[in-house]
């Protein structure tokens, strides 16, 4: 992985004299009478531009505001210029348009240290269209590029991604870096933890058999330095976890099963509380021991978790004095142990799981934003199955703007082929996401991202390891049977393309490799990305299952990161940030 590239990585030599183009989303909220009615993004993209002026460069600022279609005076930035002004302590100037003659005029004369803004770049079309000429049109106007744009960062528009292939360098800003610069619980010292009650949210949603055996532990290991830290600092750890998606209080999903095995690698007895709030877990919680671990029930037993309930999040919260999120796979996720509880506890602090996630990730996605330059990590790859159709059909959406090759298996693949209009017999299909399918290909198509679907497949009369299985082309699935696992044809011709990429990310197993018949599949593509690491291609896998099948076959550490989280680092990866980070403390 190349190093990541920010502007603090630029220094007054790279920077005096220089026309900077910066891309900031400055897309704040104006009330009628064009007044700022909240100014946070302005604020925010404060500290890269006076960076930039306080090392001498000619800043050119750009932003859109709204969904203009054209020149449409309402959405004009210029009622942002009096509060840039004030909070960059100079006057800020305005151009009347983005590019062309007269803005080429106005950026002649900024000086050392000064700030042109310019018109709303969504006037134009082309913009949006990511249009190479317009994109090149913004770029002649200065000599490097920062893009500190977080917000639109999951855009490929003309100034957020276009414009980065024709100036160099092309760095993060600031804002850009804050999902990783979060408070740590590593600030927390002894001094603030002993004694102390600290709710810490783990995602101990690990796959278990049919006897409520765990089949991979890595989320309970990847939890445990976190845990340590606090245990060894005397603090009262309340720890709390979703398992799977259970409705109501569902047996099934208890975390009980989890209880020997934490208690093994914490190295003390671990209790277990029936519920995660009332008064029951108040009495446990008042006699747990400095140093003591008490692991709170399922807190998806309560529906109040997932829409994030306020009530719910303080019921949380009054359990503890302090809060630790360490649970990067459930961070895109806005739920109450996620998000809302740290409303009402302070410090809210991020954990070492999520600290070193983060670090990676994010720094994978501005290594990326590089790479829109210079292309080292290019041909980049992802390859999406599993059984969260649903959630994840969207992201590949966002993701045939970042990669050049989209691999599809495991349940996914099915919906696309209904949407073709194929027999998929009962394999797993979202009915409702068809249309969604179709269009996905069609824009996979006018992007030139090749969107590879098996060619053939390996399907089942019943979802059982004993099932009779047979290998037919993937366009001939009769009545009665499923689709469990991607066929030897397409094994090769997956193989065949990942063997072009530089990058590779991994989310979602190729077929049920739980079960021995359907599970060579997703053991190739393993042994495949454990191959291509060792030629110096970046590897990430990511998810539950996934990570718990390369870890099946032996290969996790063959790879170059495996993240706890797989829709978590999907969303990390299109550019989004997450609800479960942002909402902690800054470092
Ligand atoms: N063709 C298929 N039909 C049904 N289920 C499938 C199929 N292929 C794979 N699966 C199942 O998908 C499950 C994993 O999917 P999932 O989307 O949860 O991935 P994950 O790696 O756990 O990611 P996350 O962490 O986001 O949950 C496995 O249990 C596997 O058996
Ligand atoms: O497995 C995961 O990806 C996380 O635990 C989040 O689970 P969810 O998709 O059910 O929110």
């Amino acid at each position: 992985m190349a190093s990541k590239k920010s502007v603090s990585s630029l220094k007054e030599g790279d920077l005096k004299g220089k026309k900077v183009f910066v891309r900031a989303d400055l897309n704040v909220p104006l009330d009628d009478s064009f007044k700022i009615t909240d100014d946070t993004r302005i604020r925010a993209a404060v500290p890269t531009i006076k960076y930039l002026m306080s090392n001498g460069a000619r800043v050119i600022l750009s932003s859109h505001l709204g969904r203009p279609k054209g020149v449409t005076p309402k959405y004009s930035l210029k009622p942002l210029v009096p509060r840039l002004s004030e909070l960059l302590g100079i006057e800020v100037k305005m151009a009347d348009d983005c590019v062309g003659p007269e803005v080429e005029n106005l950026v002649a004369g900024i000086s050392d240290g000064g700030v042109l803004l310019l018109e709303n770049v969504r006037f134009y079309k082309e913009e949006e269209k990511n249009d190479p000429e317009f994109a090149k049109k913004l770029a002649s106007l200065a000599d490097l590029y920062v893009n500190d744009a977080f917000g639109t960062a999951h855009r490929a528009h003309a100034s957020t991604e276009g414009v980065a292939k024709y100036l160099k360098p092309a760095v993060a800003g600031y804002l850009m870096q804050k999902m990783a610069s979060k408070k740590s619980v590593s600030s927390l010292k002894e001094g603030d933890l002993k004694g102390k009650k600290v709710f810490v949210r783990a995602d101990l949603n690990v796959p278990l058999d049919d006897s409520f055996k765990i089949t991979d532990d890595t989320r309970i290991r990847a939890a445990v330095p976190t845990i340590k830290y606090l245990m060894s600092n005397g603090a009262r750890v309340i720890l709390s976890s979703h398992l799977g998606r259970p409705k109501g209080v569902t047996p099934k999903y208890s975390l009980k099963p989890l209880v020997p095995r934490l208690s093994e690698l914490l190295g003390i007895e671990v209790k277990m509380a029936d519920d995660c709030v009332g008064p029951e877990v108040e009495n446990l919680v008042a006699g747990i021991s400095d140093g003591g671990v008490l692991l709170l029930e399922n807190v998806r037993f309560y529906k109040e978790e997932e829409k994030n309930d306020p009530e719910f999040a303080k019921k949380l919260a009054s359990l503890a004095d302090l809060y630790v999120n360490d649970a990067f796979g459930t961070a895109h996720r806005a739920h109450a142990s996620t998000e809302g509880v740290a409303k009402y506890l302070k410090p809210a602090v991020a954990g070492y799981l999520m600290q070193k996630e983060l670090d990676y990730l994010v720094g994978a996605e501005l290594d990326y934003l590089v790479g829109a330059v210079s292309s080292p990590n290019k041909p980049f790859a992802a390859i999406v199955g599993g059984a969260k159709v649903s959630s994840k059909i969207g992201v590949i959406e966002s993701l045939l703007e970042k990669v050049n090759i989209i691999v599809l298996g495991g349940g996914m693949i099915f919906t696309f082929y209904k949407a073709q209009g194929y027999k998929v017999g009962s394999s797993l299909v979202e009915e409702d996401k068809l249309d969604l399918a179709t269009s996905l290909l069609e824009k996979a198509k006018s992007k030139g991202v090749s969107l590879l679907l098996p060619s053939d497949v390996v399907i089942a009369d019943k979802f059982a390891a004993d099932a009779n299985s047979k290998v037919v082309p993937a366009k001939e699935i009769s009545d009665g049977w499923m689709g469990l696992d991607i066929g030897p044809d397409s094994i090769k011709s997956f193989s065949e393309t990942l063997d072009t990429t530089k990058t590779i990310i991994w989310n979602g197993p190729m077929g049920v490799f739980e079960m021995e018949k359907f599970a060579a599949g997703t053991e190739a593509i393993a042994k495949k990305l454990a191959e291509l690491s060792g030629k110096g291609v970046t590897t990430i896998i990511g998810g539950g299952d996934s990570v718990a099948a390369v870890e099946k076959v032996g290969l996790a550490d063959k790879m170059s990161h495996i993240s706890t989280g797989g829709g978590a680092s999907l969303e990390l990866l299109e550019g989004k940030t997450l609800p479960g980070v942002l909402a902690l403390n800054e470092a």
